[in-house]
């Protein structure tokens, strides 16, 4: 089976419950990044979760602890491909105020680079009410090439400021009834699409046709990095 191909540097939102193989294939997506040597900085949420994919050259991990301070701007200088963690002490909070900082001297460098948000509820003050950095750069990122990956549990809250500026949504098989029901009304056949997809399966639409154009099936994510989800 051929592997599919997706714009990895235009926005993306990736959505799925939880287990239904989101990181799995957002790592996936950052080992063809790291290929395209298109530089990024993947903020995980999990202490593990990525730490896989500083197995290839070139990839640092960057551990964000508890009351440490970082000079941002010389982490950018110092690597094109960094995949950000907490360390187990890190508090969710500290680690996105810690995240945003990061993500602002991003967007104010005009750094051409992809963006991966896991779990972007936790940056989002509600599901509508879209986070201040990440609002700027999907709306401005692109006039400096930088693009948003945001990875996340229920699509129906994420929020509509963020979601329109998306081309492409990666939309992993659902389980639950309200979202198919909300996909339903964007995407008629929806339901029947659903049904049909493998589990860690996933439907490609596309943004700017508002139709579904392809499928991810399990099989066509080659990891070539761990993945500790
Ligand atoms: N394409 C795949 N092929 C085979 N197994 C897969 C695939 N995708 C996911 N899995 C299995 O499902 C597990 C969970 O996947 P993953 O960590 O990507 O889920 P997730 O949606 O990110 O979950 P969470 O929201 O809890 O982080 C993986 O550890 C793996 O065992």
């Amino acid at each position: 089976m051929t592997e599919p191909t997706l714009n990895l540097t235009k926005h993306m939102g990736i959505f799925g419950f939880t287990g239904s193989g989101k990181s799995m294939k957002a790592g996936w997506m950052f080992e063809q990044l790291r290929k395209q040597k298109r530089p990024f900085i993947l903020f995980d949420t999990k202490v593990k979760n990525h730490v896989g994919l500083c197995q290839m050259k070139g990839v640092t991990l960057l551990q964000i602890a508890p009351g440490k301070t970082y000079n941002w701007k010389n982490a950018l200088k110092a690597s094109k491909y960094i995949v950000a963690t907490p360390v187990k002490e890190t508090k969710r909070s500290d680690l996105i105020a810690q995240y945003e900082k990061f993500a602002e001297v991003v967007f104010q460098t005009e750094t051409a680079r992809t963006l991966g948000i896991e779990e972007a509820h936790l940056w989002n003050p509600s599901g509508n009410v879209a986070n201040e950095i990440l609002e700027n750069i999907i709306r401005e990122g692109r006039a400096y090439n930088q693009n948003l990956i945001c990875i996340d549990q229920r699509i129906q809250s994420f929020p509509k400021d963020l979601w329109s500026q998306c081309a492409t949504s990666v939309i992993c098989k659902m389980g639950i009834p309200q979202d198919i029901e909300y996909l339903t009304r964007l995407i008629p056949d929806f339901a029947e699409q659903n049904l049909a997809l493998p589990q860690y399966g996933a439907l490609i639409y596309d943004h700017t046709t508002g139709q579904i154009t392809g499928t991810l099936h399990p099989d066509q994510i080659h990891r070539i990095t761990k993945h500790y989800g």
